[in-house]
């Protein structure tokens, strides 16, 4: 993942249009949803998320976030139902959070910033891979959680548990095992959109799905988000925090709501 962009003053978001002129796109994300201008779709299908813990491989400090990777060559942890037809593999999930509580998330509701966004990322099967996928209009389906301070949560621990082998851009180590069904809220009520990828290449290839209720993340615990660092081992320190896009124009498009 040697990429030139990042989250600073010289490489931070105001920047990435210059390398990456989808930039100012119609379809970017992510977005202020504003739930009082989300249309109810009755006849959007309950979100259907099977999950193997066996997939679960491997955690990586990628740079940017941290990423806990499956193995995605088999139907066995998938996304259906929802917006989407078909059936999309997971690949991936990640983090975006701040240095401090009051900011981190990506996606706001009416204008308010949650301290963490977790991003599970999948694609559609009926592209031969995810690289191939990632280039199409309907490739990939990413479901976004916020994370909200309050009781310390067990699932998310296990992950944090392995952000000591991982601390510098570039380390990864084995992580089997896990069930990411773990870190969802109890309803699966969601905001669905077209929108992209919200990091370089910032490809306009994803159906966005924003789970309305939140999971809890305990202050202690996103204190250990903000001892990863940005940097490679044997480069001065920077701390990853504020590895966040701020929200993007809407330019026309509708949010859809799953619920009433
Ligand atoms: N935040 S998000 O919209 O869910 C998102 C999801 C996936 C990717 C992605 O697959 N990027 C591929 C290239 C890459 C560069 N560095 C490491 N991987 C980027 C953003
Ligand atoms: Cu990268
Ligand atoms: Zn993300």
């Amino acid at each position: 993942m040697s990429h030139s962009w990042g989250y600073g003053p010289h490489d931070g978001p105001e920047t990435w249009a210059k390398s990456f002129p989808i930039a100012d796109g119609p379809r970017q994300s992510p977005i202020d949803i504003v739930p009082t201008q989300a249309q109810h779709d009755p006849a959007l299908k309950q979100l259907k998320l099977k999950y193997d813990p066996a997939t679960a491989k491997s955690i990586l400090n990628n740079g940017h976030s941290f990423q806990v990777d499956f193995a995605d060559d088999e139907d066995n942890s998938t996304l259906s139902g929802g917006p989407i037809t078909g059936i999309y593999r997971l690949r991936q999930f990640h983090f975006h959070w701040g240095s401090s509580d009051d900011k981190g998330s990506e996606h706001t509701i009416a204008g308010t910033k949650f301290p963490c966004e977790l991003h599970l990322v999948h694609w559609n099967t009926k592209y031969p891979s995810f690289g191939e996928a990632a280039s199409q209009p309907d490739g990939l389906a990413v479901v976004g959680v916020f994370l909200k301070i309050g009781a310390a949560n067990p699932s998310l621990q296990k992950v944090l548990d392995a952000l000591d082998d991982i601390q510098a851009k570039g380390q990864q180590t084995t992580f089997p095992n896990f069930d990411p069904k773990t870190l969802l809220p109890g309803a699966l009520d969601f905001w669905t959109y077209d929108g992209s990828l919200t990091t370089p290449p910032l490809l306009e290839s994803v159906t966005w799905i924003v789970l309305k209720d939140p999971i809890s993340v305990s202050p202690a615990q996103m204190a250990k988000f903000r001892s990863l660092l940005f940097t490679p081992e044997g480069e001065p320190p920077c701390c990853m925090v504020d590895n966040y896009r701020p929200p993007q124009p809407l330019k026309g498009r509708k949010v859809c709501a799953s619920f009433k």
